[in-house]
């Protein structure tokens, strides 16, 4: 049985290059001035998912909080999925594409707020290759993009863009894909495909603008071409993109093939290079915490 009275914080001490203590000592106290019990869980880089299993086991908590980036908040994901216990998400890495695709607040006790309310709802996660997806992976040049921004050691968005430039010019690109679901086999070339249960990379860049994290289905998006007038409209909340310069399939599973080994990345984390992926989703497996216009948004769709 879950003890409504405990709260797991997991913190990723690493996370974003900065200090967090700040961070944790509001957390810790707001939790406290709840009235819950507080466990808190500092990962090391090593056994963490089966630290925070047994942490969970034991505890049964009502609600588990990351500080930390899309790489932590995705270790607790895979440890919550398919449970009755809430994430609840303090944005601290260099990447923080799951706040940006639910529109949390910048200041932390808001987010504190966000993520001890009754504001839940539940979303879908995505496999590929049987990797927990929470909100883009692609195959390209955009994975090409976070592997030199990993490997360059410059973190924030000034990271991402000095490497735009040289992924650009050394990019095996266009890509050949073959992409078969329920309605058949469809080959295609692009410099991406993004595989997309949310709308928005990290960055913001907002590629799947009519996806629902919430409906049972992904988008496959594939971008032909590099058309930088097309690429500035992602910067808006509802960009309408040419379909020649984007193809999109939604559907609830697929199989992708590639010619040859393409750069391949899931939430902003670089994966390596693949020649085929399984895609599935699991639906409304996670429950999360969210601002309450995402929540009424949501539910608004819901019913249209
Ligand atoms: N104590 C630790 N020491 C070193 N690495 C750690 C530690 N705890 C977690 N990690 C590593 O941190 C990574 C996840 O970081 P996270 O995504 O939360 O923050 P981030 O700042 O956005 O990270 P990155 O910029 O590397 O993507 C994982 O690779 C994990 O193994």
């Amino acid at each position: 049985m879950k003890s409504e009275n405990v709260i797991l914080v997991v913190v990723n001490p690493i996370a974003g290059d900065n200090d967090k203590d700040n961070i944790i000592e509001l957390v810790c106290s707001e939790i406290k001035s709840r009235n819950f019990s507080l466990e808190v869980y500092k990962t090391t880089g090593e056994g963490d998912k089966a630290a925070i299993d047994r942490i969970i086991n034991e505890d049964n908590p009502y609600r588990v909080l990351v500080i930390g980036g899309d790489g932590t908040v995705s270790l607790v994901a895979q440890c919550i999925h398919q449970k009755e216990i809430c994430l609840g998400i303090i944005p601290a890495g260099s990447a923080n594409g799951m706040a940006v695709n639910i529109g949390l607040p910048t200041e932390v006790p808001q987010q504190i707020d966000v993520a001890l309310s009754d504001n839940i709802m539940k979303m879908d996660i995505i496999f590929i290759n049987n990797k927990l997806c929470l909100h883009i992976a692609d195959l390209g040049i955009n994975a090409e993009l976070v592997k030199n921004y990993e490997n360059s050691g410059i973190r924030g968005k000034l990271g991402y863009f000095l490497q735009s430039i040289p992924t650009i010019f050394n990019s095996d690109y266009p890509f050949e894909f073959e992409i078969e679901t329920a309605q058949g086999i469809e080959k295609k070339t692009g410099i991406l495909l993004a595989i997309a249960n949310a709308n928005k990379f990290g960055t913001g860049a907002n590629i799947n603008p009519d996806g629902k994290i919430n409906d049972g289905k992904f988008e496959i998006l594939v971008f032909k071409n590099l058309d930088f007038i097309e690429i500035l409209k992602t910067a808006q909340e509802k960009p309408e993109m040419s379909p020649d310069f984007v193809s999109v399939i939604s559907t609830d599973k697929a199989t992708i093939k590639n010619k040859a080994k393409v750069p391949f990345q899931i939430d902003g984390e670089f994966m390596g290079e693949i020649e085929s992926a399984e895609v599935l989703i699991e639906k409304e497996s996670l429950t999360i915490a969210v601002p309450q216009a995402y929540l009424e948004l949501h539910k608004k769709e819901q019913h249209l």
